[in-house]
C-alpha cells in the first residue's frame, strides 16, 4: 500500500539565504502520526503548509495517498482545497456566528452530503472529542481548549486522508494542553487518523508522535520513534534537543562497532556509543543525560570518581552540580530526600549505553 504521505527531497527558498527547507524526504503510512519537532526557525511549519499547498515548494516532490500533489520540475501543483487534508492551527480558527454543530457540519454540506448523513457524523464526531452535550451551544460561549475541540472535531468530521496540525496546543493553558495532548493521541487513534504534527515541546512529541522527525536549519536529521530518538540520538544536536544537557570533551582512542573509548583527560577513560564513524584521535564530546548518572554507584564499566560541588533540592527531586576531572557533570535523582551533600567526593557510574559520542564539530549543542 502506498504511504498517505511521501515527501521526497523538499526544498523550500524564500529568498537567495538558506532554504527553509532543505532537501527533507521521509513518508507517513497510513494510520501514522508523524511529528517534526525542532527549534523556532527550523523548517517545520514551511515543511507542513508545503504539504497543505499553502507554500509552493521550490523543488522535490510530494505525494497524498499516491497522487503527486506537488513537484516544480515538472510544473505540478495541486490546489489546497483538492488535496483532501484536514488542517488545525495554533488559532482556533473557528466561525463564531455558528453553533459547534453548525461549525462542525459545514465541512459535510460544503461537500453536500445528505443531511441525515450530516446529522449522524456530526453526532459521532462530537462524542468522540468529547463535546457530545455542546452541539447546540454557540462556539464562542466555548472555553479556548473546547473550541480547539471543535476545530479538530471540523477537521475530522469528513475523514480527511491526512491531517496536518501546526502547534494546535500552544495557545491554551499548561493544563489544559496536558489533557488536550493525551485526548489528542486517543482521538487520533480512534479514527485511525493519519497525521503530521509541528511542535517545539518535546513531551508533546514523545506523547503524540509514533515517530518523530527532528529538524534543524530546514534539514532533517532524524526521523524515529520517540524511544529511538531518546536512547538513541543521531547526532549531537538532537541529543541536546532532547535533553541531554551533559557534554563531556575527550579524544578517541579507538573503536570497536559501535562503541568508542574516549580519553576525557584528568577523570579518565569512557566508553560511549555511538552512531558515528569516530576514529582514534578524533576530538569528541560525549553527551548524557542528567537522570542516567548513577550517583553513590560503581557498576562494571564507566566507574568516575567526582565531587559534589552543589546540591539544589528541589522537593521531588535533587539536582547535583559536580566536578568529573575539570569537567562540569549534572546529575538529577528522583525522590523526596537528598542523599548525597556539596563537598563531598562520590563515586559515580555512567553506564556506557546511556553516553553517546559525537564527533566535536564545534556547534553541535548550541
Ligand atoms: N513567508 C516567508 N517569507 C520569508 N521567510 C520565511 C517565510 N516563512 C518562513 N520563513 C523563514 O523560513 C525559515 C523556517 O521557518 P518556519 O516557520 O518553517 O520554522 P519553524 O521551525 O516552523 O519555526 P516556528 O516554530 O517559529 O514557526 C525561517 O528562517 C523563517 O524566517
Amino acid at each position: 500500500m502506498s504511504a498517505a504521505l511521501l515527501i521526497e527531497d523538499l526544498v523550500k527558498k524564500f529568498g537567495t539565504g538558506r532554504p527553509a527547507v532543505d532537501g527533507v524526504s521521509f513518508d507517513v503510512p497510513a494510520g501514522e502520526i508523524v511529528v517534526l519537532l525542532g527549534p523556532s526557525g527550523c523548517g517545520k511549519t514551511t515543511t507542513l503548509r508545503c504539504v497543505a499547498g499553502l507554500e509552493h515548494p521550490t523543488g522535490g516532490r510530494i505525494s497524498i495517498a499516491g497522487r503527486v500533489v506537488s513537484e516544480p520540475e515538472r510544473g505540478l501543483l495541486v490546489s489546497p482545497r483538492e488535496r483532501d487534508i484536514g488542517m488545525v492551527f495554533q488559532s482556533y480558527a473557528v466561525w463564531p456566528h455558528m453553533t459547534v454543530r453548525q461549525n462542525v457540519a459545514y465541512p459535510l454540506k460544503h461537500r453536500r452530503k445528505a443531511n441525515g448523513d450530516i446529522n449522524a457524523k456530526v453526532r459521532e464526531t462530537l462524542e468522540l472529542v468529547g463535546l457530545g452535550d455542546y452541539a447546540e451551544r454557540p462556539v464562542t460561549s466555548l472555553s479556548g481548549g473546547q473550541m480547539q475541540r471543535v476545530a479538530l472535531a471540523r477537521s475530522l468530521v469528513y475523514r480527511p486522508q491526512l491531517l496536518l496540525l501546526d502547534e494546535p496546543l500552544s495557545n491554551l493553558d499548561a493544563k489544559l494542553r496536558v489533557h488536550l495532548r493525551d485526548e489528542l493521541r486517543r482521538i487520533l487513534k480512534q479514527t485511525g487518523m493519519t497525521g503530521l504534527y509541528v511542535t517545539h515541546d518535546q513531551t508533546e512529541a514523545v506523547v503524540l508522535g509514533d515517530r518523530i522527525g527532528v529538524m534543524r536549519n530546514g534539514k532533517l536529521l532524524q526521523m524515529a520513534p520517540p524511544g529511538e530518538i531518546y536512547n538513541r540520538p543521531a547526532d549531537a544536536f538532537v541529543a541536546n534537543f532532547t535533553g541531554a544537557s551533559n557534554v563531556l570533551l575527550g579524544k578517541v582512542l579507538g573503536r570497536t562497532g559501535e562503541t568508542a573509548t574516549i580519553d576525557l583527560g584528568a577523570a579518565g577513560r569512557i566508553e560511549a556509543w555511538t552512531p558515528q564513524p569516530l576514529s582514534a584521535g578524533d576530538t569528541a564530546r560525549v553527551a548524557l543525560r542528567a537522570e542516567n548518572v548513577r550517583l553513590g554507584e560503581r557498576g562494571d564499566r564507566n566507574v568516575f570518581s567526582g565531587r559534589v560541588l552543589e546540591c539544589r533540592y528541589q522537593g521531588m527531586q535533587t539536582v547535583y552540580d559536580l566536578d568529573l576531572g575539570g569537567q562540569r557533570l549534572e546529575a538529577l535523582e528522583l525522590g523526596t530526600a537528598a542523599r548525597h551533600h556539596a563537598n563531598g567526593d562520590i563515586a559515580l557510574t555512567l553506564p556506557p549505553e546511556t553516553c553517546w559520542a559525537y564527533r566535536d564539530d564545534g556547534h553541535a549543542a548550541d
